[in-house]
């Protein structure tokens, strides 16, 4: 067989002829492929192969050839036959993101080994969350070790419960206990040093919570290779995810695209194996410090490699069967939803329904992906399907979702009708104040908001903020502060606003609910109502009965 030589990358390199295995080849400059290796950037490197279209039966060996063509050196490499995944002229084809719950265990992590496994014609980018519950036990553990005194740092009971988990499922799955044993020893080490400051940082949480993903992704690597499966396992942080430094809730900055390409493309393109990238975690431009994504924000990983490297596909699995038509913990009758735009998902996402990271829809709708929510437990369920637009010929509403706990505010004006740049100025508050409303009702004089505990997930807006709030708005402003509220969320087809709000009022009539606020944004998927707390469960059941049994 004619040997063949891959060019694996360098930064512009015109067409060299040049000698290699006995035979002499014109190499192709595949420009979207490049990767830049720094440290020979005048160098460029080939793969030299008995068969082009097999790298996975290559010869492996690596010839770098300077500018001029010279050979400058070679070096052998050696490649393990990949099951199922290394076809040289293939590229990774899609991203499969597993939440925590897919991975709670070593049976769990078998069983998405061979679900991965079983999608024979992809090649795909694995995203983890930490395993099962790791993130609450390590914030707990952090907060633990402010308080408890060095001494007793190595045993509070969140760490041993985290290093059973690690080490028994690293024992189950027959890989070797150094997969996790220097990551446990210096989480210990890390709660030491908490307790020995009495502080914990939003920094230091970032970095404590990082110790989930990079272990459960460490494990999953680890048990691929020893069934044969080559993969290779990458941390956010070092992989290009480059992030805002608000720690807790980074945002992902442009740069990252490029950069995850590069990374993930060049490497496969060298040497395929399946990249295991660690969900949830970035690294702050500025402080180069890990950072993390909020809550849930394994999701946002998975739609960002997908847009970076322009896959065909994300899939998200989770531990129901995609997305429903309410919390299954609030209605347990709840159903799948087939179909879904990015536009609704975004919105179900940001109003409240834990299922999706509220930010990750974004990357997918910039980049025209579809998204995929499947159920990791139920892989024959069909899930939902995300895309740019669906028929709404005959939707009305697609699913109902609760977000609890949200303060209002109703300010009235202190001026006369036909006052001018009163909006502007109560917006001017928010933004000095650095807080972001949710939902909006207003007349001329008044207004009536709903708060956005700043950064979601995270933190609940402060007693003393909102006192600051307040104590601004009075300044233009008579203003009451309602709290303890609900944001109920009819999720549908707003072009029938109509039928929707006839049928939802005569059910909250039924339930003698008074509906305290409404609003129709200009999302044209999202219809508002805002509740007290106490009646809100009850009015989702009742809702979901009207509308979908
Ligand atoms: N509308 C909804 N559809 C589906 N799941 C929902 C919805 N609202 C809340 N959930 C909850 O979201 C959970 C899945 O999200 P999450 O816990 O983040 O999954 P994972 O950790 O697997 O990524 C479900 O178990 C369910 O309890
Ligand atoms: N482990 C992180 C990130 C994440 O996305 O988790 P999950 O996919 O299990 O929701 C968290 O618990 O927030």
């Amino acid at each position: 067989m004619a040997a063949g030589l891959q060019f694996t990358g360098v930064k512009t390199l015109c067409p060299v002829s040049l000698r290699g295995g006995g035979s002499s080849c014109c190499l192709p400059v595949r420009s979207q492929r490049l990767h830049f290796a720094s440290s020979v950037a005048s160098v460029a490197e080939f793969s030299e192969f008995s068969n082009a279209s097999a790298r996975s039966c290559c010869r492996s060996r690596v010839l770098r050839v300077s500018c001029d063509g010279r050979v400058v050196d070679v070096l052998e490499k050696k490649e393990t036959k990949n099951q199922s995944f290394g076809e040289a002229e293939n590229q990774l084809t899609c991203v499969m993101k597993f939440g925590g719950s897919s991975v709670a265990s070593a049976e769990r992590m078998r069983e998405v080994a061979e679900l991965v496994l079983s999608f024979t014609n992809e090649r795909p980018v694995i995203v983890l969350s930490a395993m099962g519950k790791t993130t609450n036990k390590l914030l707990l553990a952090g907060e633990k070790a402010v308080s408890c005194g060095v001494t007793n740092a190595s045993s509070i009971d969140e760490l041993s419960f985290i290093k059973e988990l690690h080490l028994r499922t690293v024992k189950e799955l027959g890989i070797d206990m150094s997969t996790v044993t220097p990551h446990l020893e210096e989480l210990e080490q890390l709660l030491k040093g908490i307790a020995m400051m009495k502080e914990l940082t939003l920094r230091t949480k970032d970095y404590l919570v990082s110790f989930g993903e990079c272990m459960s992704t460490r494990i999953f690597a680890a048990y691929l290779n020893k069934i044969g499966v080559k993969a290779r396992q990458y941390d956010a942080f070092e992989v290009g995810i480059i992030t805002t430094d608000d720690f807790t809730n980074a945002d992902i900055l442009e740069a990252t695209y490029p950069a995850v390409a590069k990374r993930l493309l060049g490497d496969w393109d060298f040497d395929p194996a399946i990249p295991i990238v660690t969900g949830f975690l970035g690294k702050g431009w500025r402080s180069c410090a890990v950072t993390t994504l909020g809550r849930g924000g394994s999701d946002l990983t998975a739609t960002a490699i997908g847009k970076a490297l322009g896959l065909r596909e994300i899939q998200v699995w989770k531990d129901v069967d995609g997305v429903l038509t309410c919390d299954p913990n609030i209605y347990p009758r709840a159903e799948p939803v087939p179909y879904l735009t990015f536009d609704e998902a975004a919105e179900l996402a940001y109003f409240g329904a834990q299922v999706l990271h509220p930010q990750s829809m974004r990357p997918a709708r910039e980049g025209d992906i579809p998204v995929r929510v499947k159920n990791s437990y139920n892989p024959e369920a069909p899930g939902t399907l995300i895309t740019r637009a669906r028929d709404m010929s005959k939707a009305v509403l697609t699913s109902i979702v609760l977000k609890r706990n949200i303060t209002m505010l109703d300010i009235v004006s202190t001026r006369m009708l036909g006052q001018y740049g009163f909006l502007a100025k109560v917006f001017s508050i928010f933004e000095d104040l650095g807080i972001s409303v949710d939902v909006v009702a207003t007349s001329e004089v008044s207004i009536s908001l709903t708060l956005d505990p700043s950064k979601l997930w995270s933190r609940e807006l402060i007693q003393q903020e909102l006192d600051h709030v307040v104590e601004e708005l009075e300044k233009v402003a008579v203003v009451n502060l309602l709290q303890h509220r609900s944001i109920i969320s009819l999720i549908g087809n707003v072009q029938r606003s109509s039928l929707i709000l006839e049928k939802a009022f005569s059910v909250l009539r039924t339930n003698g609910v008074n509906v305290q606020m409404i609003s129709q944004g200009a999302s044209k998927v999202n219809i508002s109502l805002v509740v007290n707390d106490n009646e809100a469960e009850q009015c989702v059941r009742a809702l979901h009965s009207a509308f979908f049994e």
